[in-house]
């Protein structure tokens, strides 16, 4: 995407995430549920350009647009607006959204947009801040916004906003099924989750990550990797949305090394260990999976990145 060279305006490339590990503890009094997770940013990406403006506006346009509000309840308004207010900022932007990663798939694209969004408006105001300053008002937007400020692979706990960073050298490669069918609300999910452990009797303690993992992820041997992946809420998003289990099924059966639902579904997502064997599972859940956009992507990449920057002289462009 380029700019209009009248005008100064920031262009910032975030990418979407996936939950190699998901352990959802017990409800806690704010809400939220207790997490211990582990985050995993992977290559399908949205763009979020901020241009200055003399009032609030945003477009979404984008394959994966449809359903994504162009108002004030835009998350990556929301984003713009509340670091405005923080740092007396008095001017407005108009930002643009172009859409990639599913929405409602679980695998926060909206969150991705507001940590964009920030990056773009702290970039194009000159704030001057660090990462690590813009994560208290990342956090207040949404329990995953922090983590797509950072990217990479990283250990969430609290509500998912703490991050800790994890040693994971090498790269992995992934096979998404994205649901042909509208996607499932995340309140929804957990709500299932405590329903369907209240049902089973089941009581949970505070959660903990699995050393299995974390050991796996040193190594990111695929078989290793596959066979630590665990995500609680993978239940509840099968038991509203039952399709996901014969997902998760064929691709198994077509050689995956591992088979997930990505955080509150409905995407799901398969490791395997190369690209050529991405390509094969692509083309083996195409034609014998249930009905789904098939898509692949490696992890881990990098979290919001300004790719472009335009001023009165002239764009400037940063690889990334
Ligand atoms: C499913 C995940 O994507 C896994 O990373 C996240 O936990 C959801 O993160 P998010 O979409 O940024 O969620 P938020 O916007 O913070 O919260 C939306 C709703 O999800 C539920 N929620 C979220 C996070 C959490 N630790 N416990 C919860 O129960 C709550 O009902 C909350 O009202
Ligand atoms: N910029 C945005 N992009 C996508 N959805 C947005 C955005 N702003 C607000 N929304 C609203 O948020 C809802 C959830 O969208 P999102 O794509 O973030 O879900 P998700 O990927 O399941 O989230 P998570 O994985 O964080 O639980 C959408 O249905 C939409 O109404």
């Amino acid at each position: 995407m380029s700019l209009a060279v009248e005008s100064r305006g920031v262009t910032v490339r975030v990418p979407g995430k996936i939950n190699l590990e998901l352990v959802v503890g017990p409800l806690r009094e704010d809400s939220y549920h207790e997490l211990a997770t582990i985050y995993h940013a992977v290559g399908i990406y949205d763009y979020v350009t901020a241009i200055e403006a003399e009032s609030w506006s945003v477009e979404v346009t984008g394959a994966t647009a449809e359903g994504v509000p162009a108002n004030g309840t835009n998350l990556a308004l929301k984003a713009a607006k509340m670091l405005a207010r923080r740092f007396g900022v008095e001017g407005a932007v108009a930002l643009s959204i172009d859409k990639n990663i599913p929405v409602a798939g679980g695998m926060a694209g909206g969150s991705a947009d507001a940590a964009a969004a920030l990056v773009a408006c702290e970039a194009l105001w000159e704030l001057q801040l660090t990462r690590d300053e813009l994560e208290p008002i990342a956090a207040k937007l949404g329990s995953d916004v922090p983590f797509l400020l950072h990217g990479g692979t990283a250990i969430g706990s609290g509500r998912g906003e703490r991050l800790a960073p994890v040693l994971a050298r090498g790269e992995l490669h992934w096979v998404l099924w994205v649901s042909p069918e509208a996607g499932l609300s995340t309140p929804q999910v957990y709500a299932e989750c405590d329903r369907l452990r209240e049902a089973a009797g089941i009581e949970v303690g505070d959660p903990t990550p699995s050393g299995a993992l974390v050991a796996a992820l040193r190594t990111m041997h695929p078989g290793e990797v596959g066979a630590a992946l665990r995500n609680d809420l993978q239940e509840a998003a099968i038991s509203l949305r039952p399709v996901l289990s014969e997902v998760l099924e064929a691709g198994t059966t077509l050689g995956a090394q591992g088979a997930i639902v990505s955080g509150s579904g409905p995407t799901v997502v398969f490791l395997v260990g190369t690209q050529a064997e991405a390509i094969d599972l692509s083309v083996g859940l195409a034609a014998r999976g249930p009905a789904g956009d098939i898509r692949r992507a490696t992890g881990p990449v990098a979290g919001a990145q300004v790719i472009q920057s335009v001023s009165p002289t002239g764009p400037q462009n940063f690889t990334g």
